[in-house]
């Protein structure tokens, strides 16, 4: 019975390794299939090597802003290597380790769903007595432009994994990864970049004044962006990659950048259960499938928000719920229902200027029907703001719900606000009354001060 285990968890991403780590807390044999290195996308190809880029351009940015330093052209090289170091050299080693001592299984190999609680992992059958999970990530979308795939063009893989920063680059998108690359890449020496958008407007699910402010601050270091247009065939002559835009134009570069969103639960043998390929896994608030009472997703694959911390909280909860189901404990406690994605997940985006938004903005809040107020607040009249920087920009906004005069969202978009965010987290989570909230006083002279402001500009 060595193939039996009480959980198979497919997909070893920072998402997969939180349900193993939880499952085998509560006492269960735990499986985990890894098709390529542990850590996932988020370790070697997203999160963490992105930012390792963007550290030193925001660092400069702050410098540039700060009268009596002068900022040093950026060694490249060294950020490179700084960048290898963040994904330990794509090397799952330590990773792997970890999931061994929990103890774990830790199988190499690309899984596939093969039946009712079977997974197969290259002709090894194996088989879960209480949960078979799918923690299997997403890859990069590749619309289905003529000529495009066969231009080879780069994903986040290529962009984050650089090893030559091409001078002339085309990006098509104009979300999350369009934005922090450009930025990072530009920086790093692609001096003619173009951002190539169907749409108006960048990063659409952010609130719209904080898209503008990127959007400026991109165009002003020299980025290149063409809005309300579409790339309609590419080709690849040479070493050189043109795209021929909607409105007549082409463009030519060294390399096309793809940040399109991403493609869930393809090839995972979703048929075999009667699920449809290639689509997210739908979940209920345990994150077990609403189709199997044996089958889970978590992650990117099931959709909900894309975004690590996100799929972590989830790992817990179903690491949790499914130990104590095995375990015929109780299965309905606060802490394994998914509470944070109906307020609204936070997320960072670390360009410069950073955007840190959580909850709702206050378009989505109307589309709940809900009664809405916002308030916005410039804060480059905050003492802790212009101190920090010489013309700071910087600006936040709070959507209040009127009816129980609780915070719904808060975005504040300026010079490192990224660890601001997790007040705002809290504020929203916890539901704290406005006229609570006034008593959290900010300390001066800082940043934070913000929400003194906000909350006088409310009206308080
Ligand atoms: C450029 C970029 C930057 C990002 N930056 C951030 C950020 O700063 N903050 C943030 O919160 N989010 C960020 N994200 C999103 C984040 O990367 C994902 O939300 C996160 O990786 C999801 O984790 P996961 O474990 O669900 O999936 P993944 O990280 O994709 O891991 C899934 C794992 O499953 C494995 N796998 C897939 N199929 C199989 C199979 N059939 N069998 C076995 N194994 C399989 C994969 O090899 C992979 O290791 C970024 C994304 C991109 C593209
Ligand atoms: N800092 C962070 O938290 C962070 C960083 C990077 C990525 N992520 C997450 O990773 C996920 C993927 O990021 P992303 O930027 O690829 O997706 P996205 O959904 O943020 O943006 C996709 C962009 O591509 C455009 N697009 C989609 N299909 C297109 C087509 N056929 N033709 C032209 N344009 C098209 C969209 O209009 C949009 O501008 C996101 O959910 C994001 O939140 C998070």
């Amino acid at each position: 019975m060595a193939d039996v285990f009480d959980v198979i968890v497919m997909g070893a991403g920072p998402v997969g390794e939180n349900v193993v780590d939880r499952a085998v807390r509560g006492g269960l044999s735990v499986a985990v299939i890894e098709a390529e290195l542990a850590g996932g996308e988020c370790s070697y190809w997203a999160c963490v090597p992105s930012k390792a880029l963007l550290r030193p351009v925001d660092l400069a940015g702050e410098v540039e802003r700060a009268p009596g330093l002068t900022v040093e052209p950026i060694d490249v090289p060294a950020v490179l290597a700084r960048r290898d170091w963040a994904v330990n050299d794509y090397s799952d080693s330590g990773q792997a380790r970890w999931l061994e001592s929990l103890p774990s299984t830790y199988i190499r190999g690309r899984a596939r769903l093969a039946g009712e609680r079977k997974v197969d992992v290259g002709g090894r059958v194996l088989t879960a007595r209480h949960a078979v999970v799918v923690a299997t990530g997403s890859l990069a979308a590749i619309p289905p432009i003529p000529g495009l795939a066969e231009a080879k063009p780069w994903t986040n893989r290529e962009a984050t994994g650089v090893k030559k920063v091409p001078g002339r680059l085309i990006v098509l998108g104009g979300g999350v990864v369009a934005c922090e690359m450009s930025q990072a890449l530009h920086a790093l020496g692609a001096t003619e970049t173009t951002m190539v958008v169907r749409g108006h407007r960048l990063l659409e699910r952010c609130d719209g004044f904080a898209a503008t402010m990127v959007a400026d601050a991109l165009v002003a270091r020299g980025i290149d962006i063409r809005f309300g247009t579409r790339i309609e065939r590419v080709e690849r002559t040479g070493g050189e990659v043109v795209a021929h835009l909607s409105d007549g134009t082409t463009l030519t570069a060294d390399e096309i950048l793809v940040a399109a969103g991403r493609t869930i639960g393809a090839d995972i043998g979703l048929e075999t259960v009667g699920l449809p390929d290639a689509r997210p896994i739908e979940v209920d608030d345990s994150m077990r499938s609403v189709a199997h009472d044996w089958l889970y997703a978590v992650g990117d694959a099931n959709g909900r928000a894309l975004l690590t911390h996100m799929g972590k909280y989830q790992a817990r909860l179903c690491g949790d719920v499914i130990a104590a189901r095995a375990n015929r404990r109780p299965d309905d406690l606060p802490s394994m229902r998914d509470q944070a994605d109906r307020y609204g997940p936070p997320q960072v985006i670390f360009t410069d200027p950073q955007v840190a938004a959580v909850g709702l903005t206050e378009e989505a809040a109307r589309e709940r029907g809900l009664n809405v107020r916002s308030v916005e607040y410039d804060m480059s009249g905050i003492t802790g703001a212009y101190l920090s920087a010489e013309n700071y920009i910087g600006r936040a906004k709070a959507v209040v719900d009127e009816d129980r005069k609780v915070l719904l969202g808060v975005t504040f978009a300026g010079p490192a606000v990224a660890d601001m965010l997790h007040s705002a987290t809290i504020a929203i989570t916890a539901e704290v009354p406005l006229d609570k909230l006034w008593h959290a006083v900010p300390s001066f002279p800082t940043v934070s001060e913000v929400w003194l402001r906000l909350l006088e500009t409310y009206g308080l």
